[in-house]
């Protein structure tokens, strides 16, 4: 690919003509040709500089308000052709057309006129065509032609040209390219935002990708409208799963069925059976047993109280005896990677049961991105795929772990991973016995996960606390030692943490003194 390449025939065409006589002026004192539109030609006449009309090198006026200016092949041969290419070359030659190094092009305000409430008249005419049009052209070309989009792109495209005497780099005319093509994106995406907004209805297609799954019959209140997209990832889930049976899903519906799956889709198949219970998506029951009906009845005992009304996620497909016990209490859903025929029959009695199939389960390790929509703006980052092997699992304390707690701690962190920050999570013999999410503070986490342990075990007849000889995981470093004392009191015997805080010294020291084993993980699982 060229990679010094010169600048010798701009084409300028803004809306925004701040900084343009300057920028202008400068390419000229390059001894760079210049062509313009309109408005542009007559803002940069003004400022002394030579420029030619576009219409002059169409040979055809601009037309029909402006909607045909640049639309032309003199226009889109001159930023397409590949210069090192001999047919195209001819082309040029045969047809008498120039070739276009630069092309600076910001659009018609349609972004500003939306903010500003315009009419749909008013709005139709700033949807901008041929701008888009000669961004995408030049952008494709960038192996020879550059393109800026964005005003504050003048200075720096004016430092290379003085850095490379009248020459571009293949890595900065990529970079424009790149710009260029997400402002088209976002620029088409302000459009087909407002017109989703005229059409009414949910679209079958938006810009951001999604395809409508289905209209919602509102969001997460009755006064929110919704509706539900699938990425086109095929990613197994509650976007692509099979519904069987029951009413139409509502949007919390879906939430908490995905955080269901995600979450039981930790727990290989070949591990044996696993089972999670959701509640406005933090896990109120998570648990393995040697059947499925097992995992279910070990999560359930966790708190039964919050089970009811949630949603039911396993790893393995569906039977007969596991749909029988879950129709004891109401459950909105339950997905699975199957379901047999017999527990279809059982389920077909609960009309307001619905039961997901999905194709298998959903891989955790892959990767992807998770999006939060904000006042304003997105927040992107990758989805949390974070793994800690076990050999990398570090005992900090002087007590060791057993194999036994080693393996409830690690299940804790799992479960962790997937409850609102701050979270706290007691495990016994493959079961959570206690979750505390959400709350502020990782000290009430861990009270009020203890509290509702010592109701369930009184509400079970129990003894003690189901806390009592517990497994606790905490998503984050313990800050103090005052969440772990919390903790300790409650009854748990050994615990997993990130480890990193300032006073870890202090913690471990705690730790010791209460006769627990402690592990760090050295990855924060925050969940927000
Ligand atoms: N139709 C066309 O061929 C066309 N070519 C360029 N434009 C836009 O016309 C604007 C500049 O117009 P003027 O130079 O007349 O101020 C720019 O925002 C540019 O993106 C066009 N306008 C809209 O599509």
């Amino acid at each position: 690919m060229t990679n010094l390449y010169p600048v010798r025939r701009a084409l300028i065409s803004v809306s925004d003509k701040t900084g343009l006589a300057e920028f202008g002026q400068a390419l000229i004192a390059r001894g760079v040709e210049l062509l313009s539109t309109g408005g542009t030609a007559n803002a940069l006449r003004a400022a002394g500089c030579e420029v030619k009309d576009v219409s002059d090198v169409t040979n055809f006026p601009e037309m029909m308000d402006g909607r045909v200016k640049t639309l032309h092949p003199v226009v889109h041969g001159g930023l397409l052709a590949l210069r090192d290419n001999d047919d195209h070359v001819a082309s040029m030659n045969e047809h008498g057309i120039g070739a276009i190094d630069l092309v600076v092009v910001n659009l018609y305000p349609f972004e500003k006129a939306l903010a500003r409430g315009a009419a749909y008249d008013e709005m139709i005419e700033n949807i901008d065509i041929g701008g888009p049009a000669m961004i995408r052209s030049a952008a494709k070309n960038h192996g020879f032609v550059n393109i800026i989009v964005d005003v504050e792109d003048y200075a720096v495209f004016l430092s290379e040209l003085e850095a490379n005497d009248g020459y571009t780099t293949y890595a900065l005319r990529q970079r424009l390219a790149q710009t260029a093509y997400a402002r088209t994106a976002a620029y088409d995406t302000a459009v087909s935002t407002w017109m989703a907004g005229q059409v009414g209805d949910a679209p079958r297609r938006r810009s951001f990708g999604g395809q409508l799954v289905q209209e919602l019959r509102y969001g997460e209140n009755p006064h929110q409208a919704a509706s539900f997209y699938a990425d086109g990832s095929g990613r197994a889930g509650v976007a692509t799963a099979q519904q069987h049976q029951g009413k139409e899903l509502s949007y919390n519906n879906i939430n908490d069925t995905d955080a269901a799956f995600e979450l039981v889709s930790e727990f290989a198949p070949k591990d044996g059976p696993a089972c999670v219970i959701i509640k406005h998506a933090n896990p109120c029951g998570v648990a393995t047993g040697s059947t499925v009906k097992e995992a279910y009845q070990k999560a359930f005992d966790c708190d039964r109280t919050s089970a009811f009304g949630g949603i039911v996620a396993l790893n393995q497909p569906l039977d007969e005896e596991t749909a029988k016990e879950i129709t004891g209490i109401f459950t909105e859903v339950v997905i699975a990677p199957g379901a047999s025929d017999a527990a279809k029959e059982v389920f077909a009695a609960k009309k307001n049961l619905r039961l997901l199939t999905t194709d298998g389960l959903a891989d955790p390790r892959a990767a992807g991105l998770a999006v939060k929509q904000l006042s304003g703006g997105w927040l992107v980052q990758d989805k949390d795929t974070g793994f800690v092997p076990a050999e990398e699992l570090r005992v900090v304390t002087k007590v060791q772990p057993t194999s036994e707690q080693m393996a409830d701690l690690r299940f804790a962190w799992t479960v962790a991973k997937h409850v609102k920050s701050n979270a706290i999570v007691y495990v016994k013999n493959g079961a959570t016995v206690g979750v505390g999410a959400g709350q502020m503070s990782r000290v009430d986490s861990a009270l009020i996960a203890a509290k509702k342990a010592e109701r369930m075990a009184e509400a079970l007849g129990l003894p003690a606390p189901l806390t009592q000889g517990s497994a606790v995981a905490s998503d984050a470093f313990f800050p103090f030692p005052d969440g772990l004392m919390e903790a300790a009191a409650a009854g748990a015997t050994c615990v997993i943490q990130p480890g990193g805080s300032m006073r870890d010294d202090e913690v471990i020291a705690a730790a010791d003194e209460a006769g627990l084993a402690m592990v760090f993980t050295g990855m924060r699982h925050f969940r927000h």
